[in-house]
């Protein structure tokens, strides 16, 4: 017999008291008859996030989901196009969809978006919010904790994070030099309870299964489902999972280190808006590779790393409206319709390097040639 099999086993203590366990047990029972879910989705600049919402949203099914979808910097308008376009409105007010859901875009999770969302309490059961692709979840999630008054109507019942399955694994290797911190890339899937590995259709097999063991070293835990453009068979099978319920009633986010994960500051990042005229999309096209492949700011030595572009690109010869949409070094550009009268189109990108009087000489000399 070794030593350690004579040891004694330690005694277990418990590590709650019964009183709470019992406030804990009453706790859930109320979340589930008197408090309306709420998922939190999560992922990286271009993920597919909008593109997955879009699919709930018009998608038939059960569910009276409202969504809400919250925007990086300046790309609000151009966003609200695409989650709308299939039933050819735009608007800033709560919209109810033909398959009973509803949903809005605000340019800011704040709490006041949500109690405004409550106060159409009845017409969905369900809550849906997109975060912008460059949040830590972790101070989004406290606030369903923290806030009393959201905490009596709502409950955070998970976490899904997209993530893209092309470009994930330089953004998790993209930390700041010399820096061990966490990317905003590894806080969301650390946080998930359930993992879209989405865009399968654009890698190999074997890709696959890297991408999956490189982010499953960052969270084992969670669940990956594969995706093509956010498409679940079962949409009911990442929803209602009651990813919190014992933990955030007996240990607030602070105590599961979610806290000091508080969103990581990229200094060399930011947004940049850029306004067009009506345009030849062509030359804008040719602008655009050059800054997306050569990574630079055309016409100049300047580098840049964008990761994220979107635009509404206005045709000058017939007004016709283009939807462009640029991940790191592939972007795809959409017919939109006819624009309004006198309406322009507009540039977003989210980026390293991008400096917005540069970016907006050299866009107006390509244009201009
Ligand atoms: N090929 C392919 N393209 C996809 C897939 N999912 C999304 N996309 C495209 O990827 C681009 C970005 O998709 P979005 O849904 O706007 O991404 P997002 O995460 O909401 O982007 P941000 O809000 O800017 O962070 C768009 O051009 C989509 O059409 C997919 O599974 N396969």
């Amino acid at each position: 017999m070794s030593d350690t099999e004579t040891e004694e086993a330690p005694e277990l203590v418990p590590i709650f008291s019964p009183e709470r366990v019992e406030q804990v047990q009453s706790l859930e029972e109320s979340t589930s008859k008197d408090r309306v879910p709420i998922t939190i989705i999560t992922g990286y600049l271009g993920s597919g996030k909008t593109t997955f919402l879009n699919y709930i949203l018009t998608e038939q099914h059960d569910l009276k989901i409202a969504v809400i979808l919250n925007e990086f910097g300046d790309s609000v308008d151009i966003e609200k196009t695409l989650s709308v376009s299939s039933n050819g409105e735009l608007t800033e007010e709560w919209l109810e969809l033909r398959n009973g859901c509803l949903c809005c875009s605000v340019k800011d999770t704040g709490v006041a978006a949500i109690e405004n969302l409550m106060t159409k309490r009845g017409k969905f059961d369900y809550i849906l919010l997109e975060t912008t692709g460059m949040a830590d979840p972790g101070p989004i999630a406290n606030i369903f904790w923290m806030d009393d008054a959201l905490c009596s109507t709502i409950y955070l019942d998970g976490i899904i994070t997209v993530v893209d399955c092309v470009n994930i694994i330089a953004t998790l290797d993209d930390t700041i030099s010399g820096s061990s911190e966490p990317t905003t890339a590894h806080l969301q899937i650390s946080h998930a309870e359930v993992i879209l590995l989405n865009k399968i259709d654009l890698v190999s097999e074997t890709q696959l299964s890297q991408i999956k063991a490189r982010v499953c070293a960052v969270n084992g835990v969670s669940r990956t489902i594969p995706t093509v453009r956010g498409h679940i068979d079962d949409l009911r099978s990442i929803l209602n999972l009651h990813a919190f319920d014992s933990q955030t009633a007996m240990e607030p986010f602070v105590d599961r280190g979610f806290s000091h994960l508080d969103a990581v500051r990229i200094p060399q990042f930011r947004d940049c808006g850029l306004t067009l005229s009506r345009e030849y999309p062509q030359q804008l096209v040719e602008w655009i590779q050059v800054l997306l492949w050569e990574n630079i700011i055309p016409g100049t030595p300047f580098v840049t790393q964008v990761h994220r572009l979107k635009g509404r690109v206005v045709a000058a010869e017939d007004a016709q409206q283009w939807i462009v949409q640029g991940v790191r070094d592939m972007y795809d550009m959409q017919s939109a319709g006819q624009c309004l009268p006198g309406e322009q189109g507009k540039l977003v990108l989210i980026g390293k390097g991008l400096q917005l009087a540069e970016l907006a000489e050299s866009l107006n000399t390509r244009l201009l040639k």
